[in-house]
């Protein structure tokens, strides 16, 4: 019997061939959620100016603690020369620092007397306090953020802070989903007793648009060899990459593997040591295009897509944070012999911060009706025996 091929060595040759989907320009407002392709230096130091932290007056310590207001000082204007002596500007919080200044006192701590300015009982300030120093946060040219991070708000607002309109992100690769199987109805058709309605091509969008992937296209071929060549022909016109769903194990009318033959697609592998998704196929098209085969059951179809679509099309975007990590166990769960197994989970956290993974085995891998109430899968190694509570997996989420 020719052995299956381990989960790392299948994820590695798909990784293998993730290559790089391209960069484009796109508008700030428009970036949220992308990935960056370049890398952000910062414009100017930051803060560009001495900056006033509070309302109140700025003067130059040890002059006494009754002064002279001699104007103000506010935000957006160049900074004012601050008088010899007991004197003072009000300042605004976000004003240029008057030359001359090196303290600010707040609001809360003055008494007023028309242009007399006097301390609080009993308050002595610190020389230097409530200023925001030119440069204390970086300096002009400091690298900010790099290649490969997901744009969120903070990233959006230092770009946006450091003068760019415009930002350099990952093209999002075109895709196309498509199910195989003369079984399946549309969502919204009606549905007989033998039939089921198509829903591997929706829990393959969420994953994929919850991304960020967008650029989709869903289609259906029937189970016929020749109609599955036209339409397969079709889309690896259209699309970067191909997601089918079904027709991949040893059925009558499994005819995707051979359909993708026909059209020069060259199969990479067929068949992964793994425990929903066994007959996983993955190949690359004349142009290039990656092109998978899931296994049609649909947790078969979404711990494949979590497993190696998903991590191919980050790694083609350049991604450099991974979205796994290490969970606990929260119940036993049994592992198989000679296959890595996928077990839904749902993490929750314990008292002490530990994120706890508790599992909830599917009856079949056809049976999707509670995945929702799931977080994602993790991961245990091949094994006899039982995987005890407490024990560490890596954690997928959908
Ligand atoms: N003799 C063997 N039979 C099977 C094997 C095997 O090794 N030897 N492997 C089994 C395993 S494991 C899986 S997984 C399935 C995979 O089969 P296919 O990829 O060919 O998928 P289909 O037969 O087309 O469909 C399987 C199942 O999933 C339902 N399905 C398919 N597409 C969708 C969709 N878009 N939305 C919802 N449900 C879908 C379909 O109705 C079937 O019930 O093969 C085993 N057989
Ligand atoms: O291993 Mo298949 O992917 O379970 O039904």
């Amino acid at each position: 019997m020719v052995e299956l091929l381990s989960v790392a060595q299948a994820v590695d040759l798909v990784l293998g061939y993730a290559g790089h989907f391209g960069t484009e320009q796109v508008p700030l407002a428009e970036a949220s959620g992308r990935i960056l392709q370049q890398t952000i230096s910062a414009e100017r130091a930051q803060p560009p100016y001495d900056r006033v932290m509070m309302d109140g007056i700025a003067y130059r310590y040890g002059t006494g603690s009754v002064l002279e207001c001699r104007g103000v000082q506010r935000a957006g204007v160049p900074g004012q020369e601050l008088a010899e002596g007991a004197v003072c500007l009000d300042v605004m919080t976000g004003a240029v620092l008057p030359q001359g200044a090196d303290t600010v006192v707040p609001v809360e701590r003055l008494l007023r007397n028309g242009k007399q300015v006097q301390f609080e009982e009993g308050y002595t300030p610190e020389k230097g306090q409530f200023i925001h120093r030119k440069g204390s946060d970086c300096a002009a040219g400091h690298e900010l953020l790099s290649r490969g991070l997901r744009l969120n708000g903070p990233a959006l607002a230092v770009l946006a802070g450091n003068g760019h309109a415009t930002v350099e992100v990952a093209a999002r690769p075109s895709i196309g989903i498509i199910a195989t199987g003369d079984e399946l109805v549309d969502v919204d058709a009606s549905v007989r007793d033998w039939e089921i309605r198509r829903s591997n091509e929706y829990a393959l969008t969420g994953a994929l648009v919850s991304r960020g992937f967008t650029c989709l296209e869903r289609s259906v071929v029937p189970d016929d060899l020749a109609r599955t060549i036209l339409a397969l022909e079709k889309q690896l016109a259209r699309h970067d990459v191909l997601v089918l769903s079904g027709g991949v194990s040893m059925g009558q009318f499994d005819h995707v593997p051979k359909a993708l033959m026909k059209l020069g697609v060259e199969r990479v592998f067929h068949k992964v040591a793994q425990r929903p998704g066994k007959p996983l196929w993955f190949g690359v098209g004349p142009e290039g295009q990656r092109v998978f085969g899931l296994p049609g059951n649909p947790v078969s179809a979404t711990c494949c897509a979590t497993r190696y679509v998903i991590p191919m099309l980050l790694a083609g975007q350049g991604v450099v944070r991974p979205e796994t990590y290490s969970v606990q166990l929260a119940a036993q769960a049994s592992r198989v012999p000679t296959l890595t197994r996928y077990l839904p989970v749902r993490v929750t956290h314990d008292e002490s911060g530990r994120a706890m993974a508790m599992p909830h085995p599917m009856s079949t891998s056809g049976d999707f009706s509670f995945l929702a109430a799931t977080d994602g899968f993790v991961e245990l190694a091949p094994g006899e025996g039982l995987a005890p509570a407490g024990s560490h997996a890596v954690f997928h989420g959908w």
